[in-house]
């Protein structure tokens, strides 16, 4: 029997480097791709339930914008948008108050103008660091960009490994390199990008996920979204299945971000019924759950205005995320 899960919301402590734990990890590929294939149209929901899973969706968004040319106006409106994300004429009409996306997801040197314009609203600021998004930096570099994020006053880090040490199947440079992460996160929860369309085979994304959270990670990531590819649902049940198996083990729950590509209302719910599934409900709430999306919200709005409208509502109504 698993131990006694822990409270939602209290960090991963991690635990020393058990490679004996993931050493002989096949995975079925054939198995797992029928399986993902199965979740886009493994519930078939209508009206007032597909309506909730949609505002569930919005609620476990990290708001993201990861542009060259970000400017502290556009994470503005970024961060008013993750405060209202569906018009308020459209929640009355739901009978939701209070509704915010999950976080916002900036640069470093964002996080500030981020923190202002969120002031008191409660929307925590995660910061990407560690040389987002290839982490070809020298290690202490990246610590001690981690250290300005968290000045800045990042509420959540989320950091890149270095493919190489997966590649090479030094799962020992990895969990030094993630633990020194995680210590330099302080009381910041830390997610760990692991950008899986760079790993090659789903066992390296299986191994590479239990080493994150052997390292103390908070939520695993698929992506950084500037990968060749993202997030896809195969990826991400041998993720979760990795998350179930370190529950096991350890009665720690990590959670699970996917990232990168996920644009549409159908993509918002193939996750969580993922979610659902495989870890359960607990894993869809925004302490267990993210969704790393920067234009996924428009779609989501839009399909809520159909819900309540009848109609589908004009693009300027959405026009940030
Ligand atoms: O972490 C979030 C990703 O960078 C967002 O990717 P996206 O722009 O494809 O939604």
């Amino acid at each position: 029997m698993s131990p006694t899960p822990k409270n939602p919301g209290t960090r991963n402590p991690g635990t020393d480097l058990r490679p004996d734990w993931f050493a002989d990890i096949r995975i079925n590929t054939p198995a797992v791709e029928r399986r993902a294939a199965t979740l886009p149209v493994r519930r078939s929901l209508k009206k007032d339930w597909q309506a909730a899973w949609l505002l569930n969706a919005v609620r476990c968004i990290d708001l993201t914008t990861l542009a060259g040319d970000d400017t502290e106006d556009r994470v503005a409106r970024l961060c008013a948008k993750a405060m209202q994300p569906v018009a308020p004429d459209l929640l009355a009409a739901m009978g939701v108050e209070g509704l915010t996306t999950g976080a916002v997801c900036v640069y470093p040197t964002m996080v500030a103008a981020a923190k202002r314009a969120l002031g008191n609203s409660g929307v925590p600021v995660a910061s990407v660091a560690t040389g987002f998004p290839a982490g070809l930096m020298p290690l202490d570099l990246r610590l001690a960009e981690i250290r300005f994020a968290l000045d800045q006053g990042a509420d959540e880090i989320d950091i890149v490994i270095t493919r190489a040490h997966v590649l090479r199947g030094d799962w020992a440079a990895l969990y030094d390199e993630i633990r020194a992460m995680r210590e330099a996160c302080g009381p910041a929860r830390m997610k760990a990008i692991l950008a899986t369309g760079d790993l090659k085979s789903l066992e390296n994304v299986a191994r590479a996920s239990h080493v994150a959270m052997q390292a103390g990670s908070d939520w695993i990531k698929t992506s950084t979204g500037k990968e060749g590819v993202n997030a896809t649902l195969p990826v991400s049940l041998v993720m979760c299945r990795a998350i179930r198996d370190y529950q096991a083990q350890t009665g720690h729950r990590v959670g699970f971000k996917p990232a990168g590509g996920l644009r549409t209302a159908k993509d918002a719910i193939s996750w969580q019924v993922l979610m659902r599934e495989e870890l359960g409900r607990d894993w869809l709430a925004p302490d267990l759950f993210r969704i790393g999306a920067s234009s996924l919200l428009g779609d989501i709005e839009r399909q809520i205005s159909h819900h309540v409208t009848g109609r589908y509502a004009a693009a300027h109504r959405q026009a940030i995320a």
